[in-house]
């Protein structure tokens, strides 16, 4: 396929005697919901570490190819430059300054993309607060797309659990990504939670353009939103096809999904 922006090949991963990866490849599309899935240790949360340059891999290459630019091996990039290449995340556990505002939290992702030096940063000239008042516009206008504006100046950690997680996504996006990765997004979610986060993602890729690559145990919400599925057991990729094959691969069943095929 040749618009893979997102091209991971045989990556393997050894902590000590463990081989938490063992060969895997996934690619992601431009435009793409693709999904990551598998029983609970399988190796879905190393592979995030692994190609956002929090773990160095034991093997394996991670190359990027987002539109307009050439194709880049990013191995071994610390993660701040991962993000700043366009790869952004989000963690299975919320990580947000809690004390800080809900706008504060958007604009740190979006620092990632100034201009101005510490030099600029001291002496505050017209361009550096130009900046930052692009910064604080931009921030408003992702707070606004994600539904949280009316929050903007209440404190992180104030916000219900839902909308700690869409802030998440919305720091996320703050760093222009071409790619967001979220590792169980749904998790703790109501059930309204989770239709409104089912919408957030689609109009994530519908209207920005942004691809995304999801970990995710609520198989309804991975099968209605995902346009391909892979499958790690054990480190290995079992599978990969779209929500229909893998519902149906036996292989997959035996796995993983067990009864909850239908779900
Ligand atoms: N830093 C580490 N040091 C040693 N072993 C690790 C480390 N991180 C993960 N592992 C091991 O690697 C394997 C894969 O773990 P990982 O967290 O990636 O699984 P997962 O699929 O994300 O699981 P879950 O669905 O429960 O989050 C597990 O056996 C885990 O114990």
């Amino acid at each position: 396929m040749s618009d893979k922006i997102l091209d991971v090949r045989q990556m393997t991963m050894d902590f000590g005697g463990l081989r938490a990866l063992d060969h895997v490849d996934l690619d992601v599309a431009a435009g793409e919901i693709v999904a990551l899935i598998g029983p609970n240790g399988a190796g879905k949360t190393t592979f995030f570490n692994c190609i956002t340059g929090i773990y160095t891999p034991t093997a394996g290459d991670v190359i990027i190819s987002p539109a307009g630019k050439a194709p880049e091996r990013i191995n071994g990039l610390k993660p701040n430059l991962v993000t700043a290449r366009g790869m952004a995340r989000t963690f299975q556990n919320i990580r947000l300054y809690k004390n800080m505002t809900v706008l504060e939290n958007v604009m740190i992702g979006r620092h990632c993309r100034t201009r101005t030096g510490v030099i600029g940063a001291i002496f505050r000239g017209p361009r550096t607060r130009r900046e930052e008042q692009e910064i604080v516009d931009d921030s408003y206008d992702i707070l606004k797309k994600i539904g949280l504006e009316q929050h903007v100046n209440e404190l992180a950690c104030n916000l219900p659990y839902g909308e700690q997680r869409r802030l998440e996504i919305a720091r996320a996006m703050a760093t222009h990504p071409f790619l967001i990765m979220l590792d169980e997004p749904a998790a703790g979610m109501n059930p309204q939670e989770t239709r409104d986060l089912t919408d957030l993602i689609n109009r994530i890729r519908d209207e920005e353009g942004i691809s995304l690559l999801l970990i995710e145990h609520d198989m309804k919400l991975v099968m209605k939103l995902s346009e391909r599925i892979f499958v790690l057991d054990y480190g290995k990729k079992i599978a990969e096809g779209t929500p229909e094959e893998i519902k149906n691969n036996p292989v997959v069943i035996k796995a993983y999904l067990g009864e909850d095929a239908d779900a």
